[in-house]
């Protein structure tokens, strides 16, 4: 797969305005900046981004689609001005169908292993909060750039579930290992600040504007770095933890689909999303 992704690696011309490359797809938009040749992947399932099975293929599209038309680098955002993503909805894990199911969680890896495995530099906006999924998407980017009074981090724990192996390595590749644990067992949330304070985000932005300003400064960093040798560098540096889910996709798909089916855990699905509701209804 990388290799294929490898051949993309010549750079592309450079014009001048922005164009829309895909309309194709209903939940994520792909926007290209002529200038920079910088793509930037929005996703937009309102009301809140939640990950379900349509917008995971959305997301994963794109992410081939960018693979594939030579752009210079990522930049993941939202259209939904207050939320970058929900997580995983958990409709989709919630008194589940047996068939869609399996074809949500293939979806999720599919995902991860794309955007961690991307052979183009990757950058998150996160223009709103960020817990569960929407922290795995942003923590498999190489670059974080967070608005201000919006929270991020791995949730899981406080829902009565268990993050997977893969979503406690790839926020272990951003905080320290002591933290990264500690984090992940409380379940918490970080506001932006302490996320800045952590470096579970790399800067703080004003607007949404400027924060994709911010990653594509970033992604500029690499302008003058040999395109292949970078992109064989951070498959190096990430190829581990991309091997081991893709050598255990079936196991990590049954221990997910038993897990999930617990009577315990659809208890606990149920109560948080009463709770949800009962939140908005206050
Ligand atoms: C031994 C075991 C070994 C291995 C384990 C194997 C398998 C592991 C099994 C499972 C792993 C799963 C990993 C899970 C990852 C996840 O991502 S779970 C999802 C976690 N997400 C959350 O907890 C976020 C919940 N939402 C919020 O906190 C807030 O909604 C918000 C801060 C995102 C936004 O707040 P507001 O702007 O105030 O909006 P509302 O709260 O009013 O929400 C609007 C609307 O949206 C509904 N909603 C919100 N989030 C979700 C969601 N994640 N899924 C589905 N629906 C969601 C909310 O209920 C409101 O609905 P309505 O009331 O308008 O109908």
């Amino acid at each position: 797969m990388m290799r294929s992704k490898l051949m993309n690696l010549v750079p592309r011309a450079v014009a001048t305005t922005s164009r829309q490359m895909s309309t194709a797809t209903k939940l994520t938009t792909v926007q290209v900046d002529d200038k920079t040749g910088i793509a930037t992947l929005t996703m937009n399932r309102p009301p809140v981004n939640g990950l379900n099975l349509e917008l995971l293929r959305d997301i994963h599209q794109s992410i081939e689609e960018i693979e594939g038309n030579k752009s210079r680098g990522l930049i993941l955002t939202s259209s939904n001005p207050t939320i970058f993503s929900a997580g995983l909805d958990i409709f989709e894990m919630y008194k589940p169908d047996k068939e869609r199911i399996r074809a949500f969680w293939t979806a999720l890896q599919d995902v991860w292993l794309a955007l961690y495995g991307s052979s183009v530099p990757t950058a998150a906006a996160i223009n709103g909060h960020s817990p569960a999924g929407g922290c795995l998407l942003a923590t498999s980017c190489e670059y974080r750039v967070m608005l201000p009074k919006y929270t991020i981090g791995l949730n899981e724990t406080k829902l009565g579930i268990v993050a997977p192996k893969w979503f406690m390595s790839t926020f272990e590749s951003v905080l320290p290992r002591r933290l990264a644990e500690r984090a992940l067992n409380q379940g918490r949330m970080f506001t932006t600040e302490e996320a800045l304070a952590v470096g579970l985000v790399d800067e703080v932005a004003n607007s949404k504007e400027e924060a994709i300003a911010k990653c594509a400064q970033f992604i500029g960093t690499f302008a003058k770095v040999n395109p292949l040798a970078r992109a064989l560098t951070k498959q190096q540096l990430r190829a581990e933890e991309l091997k081991q889910l893709e050598d255990e996709r079936v196991q990590d798909l049954e221990k997910f689909i038993f897990f999930v089916n617990q009577p315990a855990v659809q208890k606990g699905l149920g109560i948080y999303l009463e709770s949800l509701k009962k939140k908005a209804t206050k």
